[in-house]
């Protein structure tokens, strides 16, 4: 059994700090930090292969674009391509920009400061960072140090580093900082940590103007962020002239964390953080700054950092580590602004449809079920956000079509459509494709090619005579009470029939004339909207037609510039869908003499066909359609 039954023999709980006054959880955050980039030094650092000069140059101006203001850059003294990568920021005009601080690390060892020191001449604005771990830990196994030789060493080295840097004349053309972190600062005495960073403060001789900036790392994250939380707050509180202070965080991620250790530590009053972007680095990684900083976001918070075009970064960080971005990763994981589940995508459909109709601008108030953050502005598009497979229902299919096709589809042609797309999805048994969710529509209802109805030409006519009730008296003929007439030439199967109907409007004239063919469709529902503005304005029709005694319903769908004419296409697409499945079917029929049903079994087609077996039928429920075949 590699899990112990008991595990408390090998791991004991962390001990919290005993800070009953803490003030922190009634804080909140209402303004980004001090960010420092480290992609560049402790990400690079934990890369099976590290970047190489070109690669970390790539990814320097990306930060620098994205509005990054310290950034680190790289760990000068282990070996040529970080020295050199330094050297070439620094010695090629305009490759950084005038208010970036290039920040180097260099652990407490003189010669590998000098060296580090060496690598930052003429920088405009340079921080120079030292480490040293002060855990018991560490003081025990890996340096064999004590509390006095460690606090010693930190003092030394940043007397020696003042030494090279602000207090060297020839380095005067450079704006210093300096950093120190006592490395494993959550699992080291919080006492001492503060004793720790006096002295080194004493050393450095920071002002108010010049903060010394003490880097609080959680080296290894081993506790809840509660108690880191709490230790950045006892640090706040203990430190002295605070006021010349920047206490800056380092999360790593090894409990999952990072992020809500970091955002807990601001509240107890950290001024600045350092972490990667999607959180590479040791282990389990840095703190993600792409998650702090649209966190704050989300709070109606700038983080002054641009993610407009996250994908952008995303191809650079991806390239550049070699490491995917998992497809979850908060905000700019591929799968975290789509939806697959019907629910999830009725809801956000309805959310798009509400913003719709109160015409919400992009900067008005964001109401969305289930997508916290509108992926627009993060550069990504609403098309991805509703994926289709077996888990799917109408809303998600609805919003394909409307988003690929501009059709807005009637309820219940939703619900119809979605049973052919789920009678699909659950055929392929994989997510269907936008492409191929439209293509299904445009071939389910003959919006390309109507494979047995084609209304070849035809004339409507309107005739006040036939009116069977006439205008009552005191009251003029109004269009309510003219007749229509549809004459006209529809092409089936391949072969024309001129066929003649009269109805109340085009629509029951050229249903009425159908039944000349033994096509008996009743409307029972109709739908239309404009799709595009201006001259390229076409209308949408979708009819609704249920048979007569047949219990089947159809849909058709027409899409053509002049709106009477989309509703005859409907129609037609709406006969097609009813033909279409008994591809063997002739029309016009031949007269059924007895009620037995001529076809064969299998079609689904019962006693009650909707398709009458009758010539010059007038089988609709309104006695005044007549409909006549002229062949
Ligand atoms: C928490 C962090 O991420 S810190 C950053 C870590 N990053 C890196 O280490 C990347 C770059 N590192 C390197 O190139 C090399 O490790 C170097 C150049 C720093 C040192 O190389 P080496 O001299 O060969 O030593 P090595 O790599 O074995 O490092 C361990 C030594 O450094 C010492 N050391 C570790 N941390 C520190 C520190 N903060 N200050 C002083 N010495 C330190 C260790 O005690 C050990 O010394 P020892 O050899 O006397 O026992
Ligand atoms: C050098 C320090 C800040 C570090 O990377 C860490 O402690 O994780």
């Amino acid at each position: 059994m590699p899990m112990l039954a008991d595990p408390s023999t090998k791991y004991q709980p962390f001990q919290p700090l005993n800070l009953p006054n803490r003030q922190w959880p009634s804080q909140t955050i209402t303004k980004p930090p001090r960010w420092l980039a480290t992609d560049l030094r402790d990400g690079n650092q934990s890369l099976v292969d590290p970047m190489d000069g070109d690669q970390k140059w790539h990814y320097f101006q990306m930060l620098c674009k994205l509005g990054y203001k310290e950034i680190e850059i790289s760990f000068p003294s282990s070996g040529g391509t970080d020295f050199d990568f330094t050297r070439r920021l620094i010695t090629t005009p305009g490759a950084v920009p005038d208010d970036v601080y290039l920040q180097v690390l260099s652990p407490c060892r003189k010669e590998l400061i000098h060296r580090t020191v060496e690598s930052l001449k003429g920088a405009k604005k340079a921080i120079l960072h030292l480490y040293l771990a002060t855990s018991p830990c560490f003081q025990q196994i890996v340096f064999g140090m004590d509390n006095k030789q460690t606090l010693e060493l930190a003092v030394e080295c940043t007397r020696y580093a003042r030494s090279i840097t602000k207090d060297d004349p020839s380095t005067a053309g450079t704006e210093w900082a300096y950093e120190f972190s006592p490395e494993c600062f959550s699992d080291s005495n919080p006492d001492f940590i503060v004793q720790v960073c006096n002295a080194v403060k004493a050393a450095w001789e920071p002002s108010e103007e010049e903060p010394i900036i003490f880097n609080l790392p959680a080296t290894v994250e081993m506790a809840t962020p509660n108690i880191y939380a709490d230790q950045i707050e006892f640090f706040c509180t203990n430190i002295t002239e605070r006021e010349k202070v920047c206490v800056s965080l380092h999360p790593h991620n090894d409990r999952g964390c990072a992020v809500a250790a970091a955002e807990l530590a601001q509240m107890a009053g950290a001024d600045r953080v350092e972490g990667t972007l999607f959180g590479n680095g040791e282990r389990t990684g840095n703190v993600d700054l792409v998650t702090l900083g649209l966190n704050l976001y989300t709070q109606g918070i700038h983080p002054k950092i641009d993610f407009s075009d996250l994908n952008s970064i995303i191809d650079v960080v991806e390239k550049s580590n070699k490491i995917p971005v998992h497809p979850r990763a908060p905000y700019g994981g591929q799968l975290v602004v789509c939806a697959f589940s019907g629910s999830h995508q009725d809801a956000i459909k309805k959310g798009f449809q509400a913003r719709k109709q109160a015409g919400a601008k992009t900067e008005d108030r964001w109401l969305m079920p289930y997508l916290p953050l509108d992926p627009q502005d993060i550069g990504r598009t609403y098309e991805a956000i509703i994926r289709v497979n077996s888990q799917s229902g109408k809303g998600g299919v609805a919003w394909v079509i409307q988003r690929t096709l501009e059709l807005d589809l009637p309820r219940g042609l939703q619900v119809a459509f979605s049973k052919i797309v789920q009678r699909e999805t659950d055929m392929l048994g994989r997510e269907m494709q936008s492409s191929e969710i439209k293509e299904l529509f445009v071939e389910s209802y003959h919006l390309q090619k109507n494979p047995r109805f084609h209304l070849v030409d035809y004339r409507i006519d309107s005739d006040r005579s036939t009116s069977p009730a006439p205008p009552s008296a005191g009251r003029t003929a109004s269009n309510k009470d003219l007749r229509r007439h549809f004459a006209g030439v529809i092409e089936i199967d391949g072969k024309e029939h001129h066929i003649q109907g009269t109805g109340n409007g085009a629509l029951s004239a050229l249903a009425n004339a159908l039944k000349g063919l033994s096509i008996d469709l009743d409307v029972a529902d109709y739908k239309e909207h404009s799709i595009g503005s201006g001259r390229d304005t076409k209308a949408a029709t979708y009819i609704e037609c249920t048979a007569a005694n047949a219990p089947t319903k159809v849909w058709g769908v027409g899409i053509h510039q002049d709106v009477v004419q989309a509703s005859l296409i409907a129609l037609l697409s709406a006969a097609s869908s009813f033909l279409s499945s008994r591809p063997s079917t002739p029309v016009p029929f031949k007269p059924k003499r007895s009620n037995t049903n001529t076809m064969s079994p299998g079609h689904g087609l019962d006693s009650d066909s909707p398709l009458k077996n009758e010539v010059n039928g007038t089988n609709g429920t309104d006695n005044d359609m007549k409909g006549k075949v002229v062949e």
